[in-house]
């Protein structure tokens, strides 16, 4: 599913360079990375979206080269097989919840006839009834508490059935009971689909549901190493 050899990214006017030697995650597979602040976890998410690019090595999601697709056909297929639950949710105000929960079939004209049914409004309110936020579905989300646009990300991300979920700390906004409830959902979903789950999280209690942890302190400044199973 994902297969990452000699990777080198760093950003413009940054220090921060980040190296992984070797990695493979396999499809369907849950991984949960761990690290401190600053070691690059979200970069690598930003990475395997296709959303940055590596500057050398390779990086291969689906069997596709991401760094040999032009910009168009990046996005093209970050839409189609790709959830990304942000950290900061990015979630567009102007629209309601159901409509930022519906945005992958609002702009990816493929979904809408490849997976109608998983569009549909009864499909959405199913969906958003099952992270308790049924009740939201015409609200925009700035009137929203923070846990709430969290769950409406969750659910963005999830509406499409993508081959591959990026969530970058989708617990971190939760009270206990949500936490729970966002887990099962994601673990379910994926489990049911076949979805490979990446998850990144600074939350030690939830790690014990993956089917493996990658610790970003090894790929911390500069270092080079390769990633443990
Ligand atoms: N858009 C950007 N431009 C320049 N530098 C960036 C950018 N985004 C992140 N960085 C830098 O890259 C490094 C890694 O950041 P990243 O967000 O990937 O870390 P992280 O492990 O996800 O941290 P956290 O746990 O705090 O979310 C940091 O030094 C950060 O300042």
């Amino acid at each position: 599913m994902i297969e990452i050899q000699n990777l080198e990214f760093s950003w413009p006017k940054s220090t921060f360079d980040l190296r992984i030697d070797a990695l493979q995650i396999s499809p369907g597979e849950k991984l949960a990375i761990i690290g401190p602040s600053g070691s690059g976890k979200t970069t690598l998410l930003n990475l395997l979206a296709g959303i940055e690019i590596v500057d050398r090595g390779e990086l291969k999601v689906l069997d596709t080269e991401l760094a040999k697709l032009g910009d168009a056909q990046r996005r093209n297929f970050r839409v189609s097989n790709i959830g990304f639950v942000f950290q900061q949710f990015e979630l567009l105000d102007y629209l309601t919840v159901k409509d930022n929960i519906a945005l992958p079939f609002l702009v990816n004209q493929n979904l809408s006839s490849e997976k109608a049914h998983l569009g549909s409004d009864d499909a959405i309110a199913k969906l958003a009834e099952s992270m308790g936020i049924g009740d939201k579905l015409r609200r925009h989300p700035q009137k929203l508490s923070q846990g709430e646009k969290q769950r409406v990300a969750i659910c963005r991300a999830l509406v499409a059935s993508p081959k591959l979920i990026l969530a970058d700390e989708p617990t971190g906004n939760l009270d206990p009971a949500n936490k729970h409830r966002t887990l099962d959902l994601l673990f379910e979903q994926a489990a049911a689909n076949n979805q490979t789950l990446i998850v990144v999280t600074h939350d030690m209690s939830i790690i014990d549901g993956f089917d493996r942890t990658i610790d970003f302190s090894q790929y911390h400044a500069n270092s080079a190493a390769e990633a443990s199973a």
